[in-house]
Protein backbone atom coordinates (compact mmCIF):
# COMPACT_ATOMS: atom_id res chain seq x y z
CA UNK A 1 0.00 0.00 0.00
CA UNK A 2 1.38 3.37 -0.93
CA UNK A 3 -0.89 5.57 1.16
CA UNK A 4 -2.88 4.75 4.03
CA UNK A 5 -5.24 7.54 5.86
CA UNK A 6 -6.14 6.46 9.61
CA UNK A 7 -9.48 8.39 10.86
CA UNK A 8 -7.52 11.89 9.87
CA UNK A 9 -9.16 15.11 11.62
CA UNK A 10 -9.11 18.80 10.97
CA UNK A 11 -10.24 21.32 12.44
CA UNK A 12 -9.65 25.10 12.42
CA UNK A 13 -10.40 28.22 14.81
CA UNK A 14 -11.25 28.40 18.52
CA UNK A 15 -14.64 28.02 20.72
CA UNK A 16 -17.76 28.61 18.90
CA UNK A 17 -15.73 29.31 15.96
CA UNK A 18 -14.42 25.81 15.52
CA UNK A 19 -15.35 24.06 12.54
CA UNK A 20 -14.27 20.72 11.98
CA UNK A 21 -13.22 20.20 8.78
CA UNK A 22 -12.25 16.26 8.48
CA UNK A 23 -13.56 14.00 11.19
CA UNK A 24 -12.63 10.67 10.66
CA UNK A 25 -11.27 10.35 7.17
CA UNK A 26 -9.90 6.66 6.09
CA UNK A 27 -8.15 5.53 2.57
CA UNK A 28 -6.04 3.27 1.22
CA UNK A 29 -4.68 3.82 -2.11
CA UNK A 30 -1.72 1.43 -3.96
CA UNK A 31 1.29 2.17 -5.94
CA UNK A 32 0.22 3.63 -9.33
CA UNK A 33 -3.45 3.93 -8.75
CA UNK A 34 -5.54 7.35 -9.29
CA UNK A 35 -8.41 8.55 -7.58
CA UNK A 36 -10.95 11.70 -7.46
CA UNK A 37 -11.85 13.30 -4.35
CA UNK A 38 -15.29 14.79 -4.96
CA UNK A 39 -17.45 16.84 -3.04
CA UNK A 40 -18.46 20.55 -2.59
CA UNK A 41 -17.06 24.11 -2.18
CA UNK A 42 -15.84 23.96 1.26
CA UNK A 43 -16.42 20.13 2.15
CA UNK A 44 -12.44 19.58 3.07
CA UNK A 45 -10.86 18.61 -0.38
CA UNK A 46 -7.93 20.78 -0.30
CA UNK A 47 -7.33 20.49 3.68
CA UNK A 48 -7.05 16.54 3.07
CA UNK A 49 -4.62 17.44 -0.23
CA UNK A 50 -2.63 19.81 2.18
CA UNK A 51 -2.60 16.84 4.97
CA UNK A 52 -1.58 14.14 2.67
CA UNK A 53 0.85 16.27 0.66
CA UNK A 54 2.65 17.17 4.07
CA UNK A 55 1.86 20.73 3.45
CA UNK A 56 0.03 20.50 7.26
CA UNK A 57 -0.47 18.13 10.10
CA UNK A 58 -3.79 16.11 10.95
CA UNK A 59 -5.50 17.08 14.37
CA UNK A 60 -5.77 13.50 14.89
CA UNK A 61 -5.22 10.23 13.10
CA UNK A 62 -1.95 8.59 11.36
CA UNK A 63 -0.67 9.58 7.56
CA UNK A 64 1.40 6.06 6.31
CA UNK A 65 3.55 6.82 3.13
CA UNK A 66 5.18 4.44 1.89
CA UNK A 67 5.38 2.43 4.66
CA UNK A 68 6.35 5.14 7.13
CA UNK A 69 4.23 6.87 9.36
CA UNK A 70 4.45 11.00 8.17
CA UNK A 71 2.08 12.40 10.20
CA UNK A 72 3.79 13.15 12.96
CA UNK A 73 7.18 14.29 11.16
CA UNK A 74 8.25 18.35 12.13
CA UNK A 75 8.56 20.67 9.46
CA UNK A 76 11.66 19.91 8.03
CA UNK A 77 10.72 15.99 8.05
CA UNK A 78 7.65 16.88 6.24
CA UNK A 79 9.49 18.66 3.50
CA UNK A 80 12.10 16.49 3.08
CA UNK A 81 9.62 13.74 2.37
CA UNK A 82 7.85 15.86 0.42
CA UNK A 83 10.35 16.99 -1.92
CA UNK A 84 11.32 13.22 -2.83
CA UNK A 85 8.50 11.56 -3.21
CA UNK A 86 5.83 14.07 -3.61
CA UNK A 87 4.63 16.21 -6.68
CA UNK A 88 1.75 18.89 -6.13
CA UNK A 89 0.13 20.56 -8.91
CA UNK A 90 -1.88 23.21 -7.31
CA UNK A 91 -4.50 25.97 -8.36
CA UNK A 92 -2.21 28.82 -8.41
CA UNK A 93 0.53 26.36 -9.75
CA UNK A 94 3.27 28.34 -7.35
CA UNK A 95 5.50 28.27 -10.49
CA UNK A 96 9.32 30.35 -9.43
CA UNK A 97 8.67 33.25 -11.57
CA UNK A 98 12.54 34.63 -11.89
CA UNK A 99 13.10 30.96 -13.27
CA UNK A 100 12.36 29.54 -17.12
CA UNK A 101 9.72 27.03 -17.94
CA UNK A 102 12.62 24.84 -18.60
CA UNK A 103 14.52 25.68 -15.32
CA UNK A 104 10.81 25.68 -13.41
CA UNK A 105 10.51 22.26 -14.31
CA UNK A 106 14.22 20.62 -13.79
CA UNK A 107 14.38 22.35 -10.26
CA UNK A 108 12.23 19.97 -8.37
CA UNK A 109 14.04 17.06 -10.22
CA UNK A 110 17.33 18.07 -9.13
CA UNK A 111 16.62 19.44 -5.15
CA UNK A 112 15.27 14.75 -5.08
CA UNK A 113 18.56 14.13 -6.98
CA UNK A 114 16.44 12.05 -9.85
CA UNK A 115 16.96 14.83 -12.98
CA UNK A 116 16.62 12.68 -15.62
CA UNK A 117 16.83 14.42 -18.91
CA UNK A 118 15.07 11.77 -20.70
CA UNK A 119 12.51 11.86 -18.78
CA UNK A 120 12.60 15.92 -18.82
CA UNK A 121 12.85 15.91 -22.18
CA UNK A 122 9.83 13.50 -22.65
CA UNK A 123 7.62 15.14 -20.26
CA UNK A 124 8.55 18.39 -22.25
CA UNK A 125 7.48 17.69 -25.51
CA UNK A 126 4.17 15.21 -24.32
CA UNK A 127 3.15 18.30 -22.36
CA UNK A 128 3.47 20.69 -25.99
CA UNK A 129 5.94 23.19 -24.13
CA UNK A 130 9.08 22.68 -26.35
CA UNK A 131 9.18 26.55 -27.62
CA UNK A 132 8.17 27.57 -24.44
CA UNK A 133 11.05 26.44 -22.70
CA UNK A 134 13.16 29.77 -22.26
CA UNK A 135 10.00 31.53 -21.51
CA UNK A 136 9.26 33.26 -17.94
CA UNK A 137 5.56 32.08 -16.54
CA UNK A 138 4.43 35.45 -16.92
CA UNK A 139 4.84 35.28 -20.63
CA UNK A 140 2.42 32.42 -20.59
CA UNK A 141 -1.37 31.79 -20.67
CA UNK A 142 -2.84 29.75 -17.71
CA UNK A 143 -3.22 26.80 -19.56
CA UNK A 144 0.10 26.56 -20.64
CA UNK A 145 1.15 27.39 -17.09
CA UNK A 146 -0.20 25.20 -15.63
CA UNK A 147 1.10 22.37 -18.29
CA UNK A 148 4.73 23.41 -16.88
CA UNK A 149 3.12 22.43 -13.51
CA UNK A 150 2.08 19.35 -14.46
CA UNK A 151 5.72 18.81 -15.79
CA UNK A 152 7.28 20.25 -12.76
CA UNK A 153 5.30 17.81 -10.31
CA UNK A 154 6.47 14.71 -12.48
CA UNK A 155 9.74 15.66 -13.05
CA UNK A 156 11.66 13.80 -10.19
CA UNK A 157 9.30 10.79 -11.12
CA UNK A 158 7.43 10.91 -7.61
CA UNK A 159 5.41 7.66 -6.28
CA UNK A 160 2.57 9.90 -5.61
CA UNK A 161 0.95 13.52 -7.14
CA UNK A 162 -1.55 15.53 -5.70
CA UNK A 163 -3.63 17.71 -7.61
CA UNK A 164 -6.04 20.36 -6.47
CA UNK A 165 -8.63 21.13 -8.83
CA UNK A 166 -6.11 20.92 -12.06
CA UNK A 167 -8.38 21.82 -14.46
CA UNK A 168 -10.11 24.41 -13.19
CA UNK A 169 -9.38 27.41 -14.78
CA UNK A 170 -9.63 25.31 -18.32
CA UNK A 171 -12.73 24.76 -20.44
CA UNK A 172 -14.14 21.44 -20.41
CA UNK A 173 -12.10 19.54 -23.46
CA UNK A 174 -8.63 21.26 -22.84
CA UNK A 175 -9.12 20.33 -19.35
CA UNK A 176 -10.03 16.73 -20.27
CA UNK A 177 -7.30 16.76 -22.23
CA UNK A 178 -4.35 17.89 -19.74
CA UNK A 179 -5.96 15.50 -17.15
CA UNK A 180 -5.71 12.41 -19.78
CA UNK A 181 -2.56 13.32 -20.68
CA UNK A 182 -1.22 13.98 -16.44
CA UNK A 183 -2.50 10.22 -16.34
CA UNK A 184 -0.52 8.62 -19.43
CA UNK A 185 2.56 10.44 -17.99
CA UNK A 186 1.79 9.06 -14.18
CA UNK A 187 1.13 6.34 -15.63
CA UNK A 188 4.73 6.07 -17.69
CA UNK A 189 6.25 6.81 -14.68
CA UNK A 190 4.61 4.75 -12.08
CA UNK A 191 3.04 7.28 -9.75
CA UNK A 192 -0.44 7.74 -7.75
CA UNK A 193 -2.30 10.57 -8.11
CA UNK A 194 -4.79 12.22 -6.41
CA UNK A 195 -7.10 14.74 -7.53
CA UNK A 196 -9.43 16.93 -5.75
CA UNK A 197 -12.38 18.41 -8.41
CA UNK A 198 -15.72 19.53 -8.61
CA UNK A 199 -15.94 18.02 -12.05
CA UNK A 200 -17.71 14.35 -11.99
CA UNK A 201 -16.59 14.64 -15.84
CA UNK A 202 -12.87 14.84 -14.53
CA UNK A 203 -13.77 12.90 -11.65
CA UNK A 204 -14.40 10.33 -14.65
CA UNK A 205 -11.42 9.97 -16.25
CA UNK A 206 -9.66 8.37 -13.00
CA UNK A 207 -9.56 4.99 -11.84
CA UNK A 208 -11.15 5.05 -8.28
CA UNK A 209 -13.61 8.07 -6.91
CA UNK A 210 -14.46 9.22 -3.14
CA UNK A 211 -16.71 11.69 -2.35
CA UNK A 212 -16.20 13.83 0.94
CA UNK A 213 -18.90 14.87 2.58
CA UNK A 214 -20.00 16.11 6.37
CA UNK A 215 -16.34 15.06 6.97
CA UNK A 216 -15.93 12.15 5.81
CA UNK A 217 -15.66 10.11 2.88
CA UNK A 218 -17.84 7.73 1.16
N1 LIG B 1 -6.38 27.82 7.06
C1 LIG B 1 -7.69 27.82 7.34
N2 LIG B 1 -8.17 28.47 8.42
C2 LIG B 1 -9.48 28.45 8.72
N3 LIG B 1 -10.42 27.81 8.00
C3 LIG B 1 -10.01 27.15 6.90
C4 LIG B 1 -8.63 27.12 6.51
N4 LIG B 1 -8.52 26.37 5.39
C5 LIG B 1 -9.77 25.97 5.10
N5 LIG B 1 -10.66 26.44 6.00
C6 LIG B 1 -12.11 26.16 6.00
O1 LIG B 1 -12.28 24.75 5.96
C7 LIG B 1 -13.36 24.39 5.10
C8 LIG B 1 -12.86 23.45 4.02
O2 LIG B 1 -12.03 24.17 3.11
P1 LIG B 1 -11.31 23.47 1.88
O3 LIG B 1 -10.55 24.54 1.16
O4 LIG B 1 -10.55 22.30 2.36
O5 LIG B 1 -12.56 22.97 1.02
P2 LIG B 1 -12.64 22.50 -0.51
O6 LIG B 1 -13.55 21.33 -0.51
O7 LIG B 1 -11.28 22.32 -1.05
O8 LIG B 1 -13.32 23.75 -1.18
P3 LIG B 1 -13.24 24.27 -2.71
O9 LIG B 1 -13.82 23.17 -3.54
O10 LIG B 1 -14.09 25.51 -2.68
O11 LIG B 1 -11.79 24.55 -3.00
C9 LIG B 1 -13.92 25.71 4.56
O12 LIG B 1 -15.06 26.04 5.31
C10 LIG B 1 -12.81 26.71 4.79
O13 LIG B 1 -13.32 27.98 5.02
Amino acid sequence: MLVQLENLEKAYGDGADRQHVLRGVSLDLDRGESLAITGESGSGKSTLLHLIGLLDAPDAGQIILDGDIVSTLNDTGRAQRRREQIGLVFQQFNLAPSLTVASNIALQARLARRFDPAWIAKLVERLGLSDFQARYPEQLSGGQQQRVAVARALAAKPVLVLADEPTGNLDEETSARVLTLMLELCADAGTAMIMATHSLQAAGQTSRRVHLSRGRLS
